[in-house]
């Protein structure tokens, strides 16, 4: 069983970087992901690379469309094998539950569905801008619980909100989280930030990280000693 908690986004722009990066690490010291760049460059023979070479793959494209268009989405992410995939809470409770019962053909294999809330790279000021009056903590709760009710497994939220989200969905609905920055590094444009060892310690269950990792002089390096400071 991988009990990797760290999920290291791959934001590369040329696939031979991304995977001189994956050629020097292990399934066991952290899980990947692709998102919007990499896949629209390199498209699912990339997800399946990953998969092949033994690693659980968060196929991170926040499909946000009409239920029947996600409800299709969703599956085309199963078959390629994926860990994980998935949606915008936003996009509503119909399309959440069509998405979850379109994987219920892949039994087992089918890979956990989780929803996106607010997004880390927002703020209050943000939300305003958008004609939301909650708060980032009120939105992502709202948006958690519309989650959990449609049957999904769980959010990408800020780790700012896992304390809250775990007392009251409970243990078992998964947290994770991007805007994790090791201390001393560039918080980038994100806004909603907290270091590895602190999101562990309020109840999240992955931690996504990219750039402080990625863009290291050493990324095995950084890696592994975010790895120990976990322990
Ligand atoms: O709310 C969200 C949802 C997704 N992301 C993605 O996570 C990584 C974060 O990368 P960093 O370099 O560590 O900032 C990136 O791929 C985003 O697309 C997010 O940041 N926030």
């Amino acid at each position: 069983m991988n009990d990797a908690k760290v999920v290291v986004a791959l934001d590369f722009d040329k696939k031979a970087d991304a995977l001189a990066f994956v050629d020097k690490i292990q399934p066991k010291d952290c899980r990947l992901k692709v998102g919007k760049e990499m896949f629209t460059h390199f498209g699912p023979e990339f997800v399946k690379e990953l998969t092949r070479r033994g690693f659980d793959v968060f196929l991170d494209l926040k499909f946000h469309d009409i239920p029947n268009t996600v409800a299709k989405a969703v599956s085309a992410a199963a078959e390629m094998g994926v860990w994980m995939v998935n949606v915008h809470a936003s996009g509503g409770r119909e399309m959440m539950v069509k998405a979850k019962q379109a994987l219920e053909k892949y039994g087992d294999k089918a890979p956990l569905l989780i929803a996106v809330t607010v997004l880390t790279s927002m703020s209050e000021d943000d939300l305003l801008g958008l004609g939301i009056t909650r708060t980032p903590a009120e939105q992502v709760m709202l948006l958690a619980r519309l989650t959990k009710e449609a049957g999904l497994d769980g959010v990408v939220c800020s780790a700012q909100e896992a304390q809250s989200l775990k007392k009251s969905l409970g243990k078992d609905f998964k947290l994770i989280t991007p805007g994790i920055r090791p201390v001393g590094a560039a918080s980038d444009d994100q806004k909603r930030i907290m270091t590895p060892e602190q999101a562990i310690a309020v109840g999240v269950d992955y931690l996504v990280i990219g750039r402080p990792i990625t863009q290291a002089e050493n990324p095995q390096q950084v890696l592994q000693s975010i790895n120990l400071s976990l322990n």
